[in-house]
């Protein structure tokens, strides 16, 4: 029998029962909301979703919930930035000095897609995820406008990155759990599984 994995989806704000749903639909895959400091015990892969990054960071603060995982990503455990999740690991956000869990070499633009654009719909495809092309689906998404070496570019669009990686860490500017393809969920897991 396959080692069932334990991912654990944030929970205190945005779109978590979304991430659930698509985990739900992977075989040998555990998904669980975290909120408490407890939940975080013994999980082997992390998401952050999209929602209100300012929010969630507040919420991380009260309930205590940086240190630990800050702590989960000293020990290498895999963490996955969906869209206000790539603001809360990103090291600088442009035109603020403050960060939230300062964890991946990345400068993010918040709502970086104005007011026209705000949410849309594109497919590409993500050479390291699959060789057809994905949905992507973009919510007042952010994108990456700078990162050192250490960051891998997973996807460019119209030049910007939206999405990227650096050893444990994962972070897309858009919402794969709101779509129903499961291939960027399953990149994740066998980021989990190789880990
Ligand atoms: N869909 C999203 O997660 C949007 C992110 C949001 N604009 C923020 O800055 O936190």
């Amino acid at each position: 029998m396959m080692e069932m994995i334990t991912i654990g989806v944030l929970d205190l704000q945005g779109g978590v029962r979304e991430h659930l749903h698509l985990l739900s639909q992977i075989s040998n895959v555990r998904a669980l909301s975290v909120k408490k400091k407890e939940d975080f015990n013994n999980l082997d892969g992390l998401i952050l979703p999209g929602g209100e990054s300012t929010t969630i960071s507040k919420l991380l603060n009260i309930f205590e919930l940086k240190d630990i995982i800050i702590n989960l990503n000293k020990e290498e455990i895999p963490i996955w930035g969906t869209c206000a999740g790539m603001i809360l690991l990103a090291k600088e956000i442009a035109g603020t000095s403050t960060s939230h869990l300062n964890l991946m070499d990345i400068k993010v633009k918040r709502n970086a897609y104005g007011n026209q654009l705000a949410s849309f719909k594109s497919k590409k495809v993500i050479p390291k995820i699959s060789k057809k092309e994905l949905p992507l689906v973009f919510i007042r998404a952010p994108y990456i406008t700078n990162k050192n070496k250490k960051v891998k570019t997973l996807l460019k669009l119209d030049g910007k990155i939206v999405a990227a990686e650096q050893d444990n860490l994962l972070a897309t500017a858009f919402h794969p759990e709101l779509t129903t393809d499961l291939r960027v969920h399953k990149y994740f897991v066998n980021k989990v599984k190789a880990d």
